[in-house]
């Protein structure tokens, strides 16, 4: 039935456009070579990308994996069109761009739908934008929508339909110019597991098909094992200073995918070590290793997003567990992310509380006691931890040499704004309130934007 719903639909595309001959499997597809980009922003350049080189080749399904900020998602726009190169070039079918990607459809985390349009009409539209006549749009996007499960709802509007059912129209609206390539940027993440797990296999059952009206899938996510279970291959991009490619895997495993099987489970690991398992991975932006507690600065250290109570939290976990722990393991048993736990890493290191060993992360002496210790005594030591994160010394010694013990939280954000985009600056003003407060160094008052010294805290 798919099957045949799916003839229909290169048939009625036929008819009203003449495609290009279709491109044989292996055909390079996409390519960039040597792309850069950078973002303009308030302190200068921000380089998001560093001379990435990647292929996408007819007949496959390529993921893009890598941390939150990667620039997967710049490397996605750039491949379409959408976003142009600071350096280097970007072809489609051995053509550089100069403007939007003809051969690629973009199908969105957000969905990107019209609300004032029925499904219909936001199907239509990238038909419309190409050029094809009206009653040719409407019967392509009819047979879109079935095919993609969503008939009966073609008068429907966005707002009347679940997210998973959003999700099926950006799926139609994108297949129905039948693009050589489909562009997927975090597509399930915004559906529940169970919409997203039901989505993701039936996607996959029309590509095995081998009537997919696409002949290539580029899928960004940061989710390993639906990489792992799209993907012919996995190109894991890492993010420090900037997005370039760390590392690429084959897949090689028969569709559909088997969750439980060894194979699924050590390429599942293999590329976890190669997200986590470098202890240099773990490090922030612009933290040159092995810095000297008393050299680093606000500037060349900046704060990480974690709160007292998430660090803490983390410390008592590896603690419960002996005091050292598999990182990967450890997310993977919470059930989150790498990237989640990253920053409390990141912040126990800061603190002299843990450090990270190959893989494992591993409490210090001083880490051990802070987990172990009542909340009096957790807070002594926090106090005596904290100035080692250079923010923290700088709002304290600052507001020691100020007559009346206290600043404006501007004169802060000026400093780091040399140094930081605003939202970094949010972020590490945010970061250094709630351990200053918990340290019981200095409050904030927010409604004046004042840090004022604690009383205990003037020594
Ligand atoms: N239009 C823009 N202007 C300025 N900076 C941008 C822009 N788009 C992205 N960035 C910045 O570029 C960096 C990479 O962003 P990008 O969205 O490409 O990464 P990502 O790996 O897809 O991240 P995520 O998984 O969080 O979506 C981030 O620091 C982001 O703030």
């Amino acid at each position: 039935m798919v099957l045949n719903t799916l003839r229909t639909l290169r048939n009625a595309r036929h008819a009203v456009a003449a495609p290009a001959p279709r491109p044989a499997d292996g055909e390079v597809l996409l390519e960039t070579v040597g792309l850069t980009k950078a973002y303009a922003g308030a302190d200068g350049e921000l380089p998001v990308l560093g001379g990435i080189d990647l292929q996408v080749r007819a007949g496959e399904v390529v993921a893009l994996l890598g941390k939150s900020g990667s620039g997967k998602s710049t490397l996605l726009r750039c491949l379409a069109g959408l976003v142009p190169p600071s350096s280097g070039t970007v072809s489609y079918r051995g053509a550089p761009l100069t403007g939007a990607n003809p051969g690629t459809a973009m199908v969105f985390q957000t969905f990107a739908l019209l609300p004032w349009l029925t499904v219909l009409q936001n199907v239509e539209l990238g038909l419309e934008a190409r050029g094809v006549p009206a009653d040719a749009r409407s019967d392509a996007a009819r047979q879109a929508i079935d095919l993609i499960g969503l008939d009966g709802f073609e008068s429907a509007y966005p707002k009347e339909l679940s997210g998973g059912m959003r999700q099926r129209v950006g799926f139609a609206r994108a297949l129905v110019v039948e693009p050589d390539v489909l562009m997927m940027d975090e597509p399930f993440s915004a559906l529940d597991v169970l919409t997203a797990e039901n989505l993701r296999g039936e996607l996959m059952e029309l590509w095995e098909s081998g009537q997919f009206p696409t002949r290539a899938i580029v899928l960004v996510t940061h989710n390993i094992e639906e990489a792992v279970l799209m993907a012919d291959r996995i190109v894991v991009l890492g993010s420090r200073p900037y997005g370039t490619i760390r590392e690429t895997f084959e897949v090689g495993l028969d569709r559909p995918r088997d969750r439980n099987a060894p194979a699924f489970e050590e390429l599942i690991d293999r590329v976890y070590r190669t997200m986590t398992g470098r202890a240099k991975e773990t490090r922030l932006p612009g933290r040159p290793e092995g810095l000297e507690p008393d050299r680093r600065t606000p500037a060349n250290t900046p704060l990480p997003g974690a709160s007292v109570d998430g660090l803490s939290g983390l410390a008592e976990m590896v603690a419960h567990r002996g005091g050292s722990c598999d990182l990967a393991d450890l997310a993977d048993d919470l059930g989150l992310e790498i990237d989640d736990v990253l920053p409390l890493v990141d912040a126990l290191e800061l603190l002299g509380f843990a450090a990270v060993s190959g893989d494992d992360l591993v409490l210090t002496d001083r880490g051990t006691t802070f987990a172990g210790a009542d909340v009096r005594r957790s807070k002594e030591i926090f106090a005596a931890a904290a100035p080692d994160a250079p923010l923290v010394r700088l709002i304290t010694t600052s507001l020691r040499q100020s007559p009346d013990g206290t600043l404006r939280a501007g004169f802060f954000r000026d400093v780091l704004a040399h140094h930081y985009t605003s939202e970094q600056v949010a972020q590490q003003l945010e970061t250094a309130t709630d351990w200053g407060r918990y340290a019981e160094l200095y409050g904030y008052d927010a409604e004046r934007e004042e840090y004022r010294l604690d009383a205990g805290a003037t020594a």
